[in-house]
């Protein structure tokens, strides 16, 4: 697999090796070796699966507060999404950008990204199921988020038509965010 490299430090685009034959395919999607040669060093403790059944469907954007903040590896199954991946890290250089790709069972791409992010994506197709390992189990009274259509971060989600959860829709501005991670000690 490649891990590539994006403007926020620290967050992957993950490009699995498919090996394709006369049955189908088969690929690796997470490579303990692969990540460590990447100068990863993380430790996934959990896997979750969320479905999405349609288009416009918004989750997040989200994040666990210190000391339960997780990094995340996300990829799709079915259908195709937009990821947003947020640097919220006080101290980054890209504090406060925000980048976004595509992911979907076809491209078979994944992102991977550290400690100290707000993620979210928007469903591009209806029936969408996404698989992601995190490293830090969940810890609901440290679930925190910014709201996605956040006037500061402006990002954009290519629609403005949106499914969100009763808890998105009230979700802090990035100015209210309490989060409290700093760069470089996203470990
Ligand atoms: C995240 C999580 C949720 N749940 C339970 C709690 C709720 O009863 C139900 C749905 O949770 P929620 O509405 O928070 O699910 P999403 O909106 O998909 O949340 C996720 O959305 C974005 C994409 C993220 O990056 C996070 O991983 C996560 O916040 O699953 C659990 O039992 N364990 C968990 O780890």
């Amino acid at each position: 697999m490649e891990l590539v490299k994006t403007k926020l430090d620290g967050v992957y685009i993950v490009e699995p090796k498919v090996y394709g034959d006369n049955r189908g395919w088969f690929m690796e999607t997470y490579s303990e070796k692969a990540f460590k040669d990447a100068g990863i060093d993380v430790t996934f403790v959990q896997d979750n699966h969320s479905y999405s059944a349609q288009k416009g469907v918004l989750r997040g954007l989200h994040f666990q507060l210190n000391p339960m903040s997780q990094a995340k590896l996300l990829r799709v199954l079915r259908g195709t999404l937009l990821d947003v991946v947020v640097d919220i890290r006080k101290g980054s250089p890209t504090y406060g950008q925000w980048i976004s790709v595509e992911l979907s069972a076809d491209n078979k791409k994944e992102i991977f990204m550290p400690r100290g992010m707000a993620h979210g994506f928007v469903t591009l197709t209806d029936d969408v199921e996404v698989h992601y390992k995190v490293d830090n189990l969940y810890a609901p009274k440290l679930e925190s988020g910014i709201i996605y259509n956040d006037p500061d971060l402006k990002v954009d989600w290519g629609t403005d038509k949106v499914i969100l959860s009763a808890k998105d829709t009230v979700l802090p501005t990035f100015k209210e965010c309490v989060a409290d991670f700093r760069y470089g000690e996203d470990k």
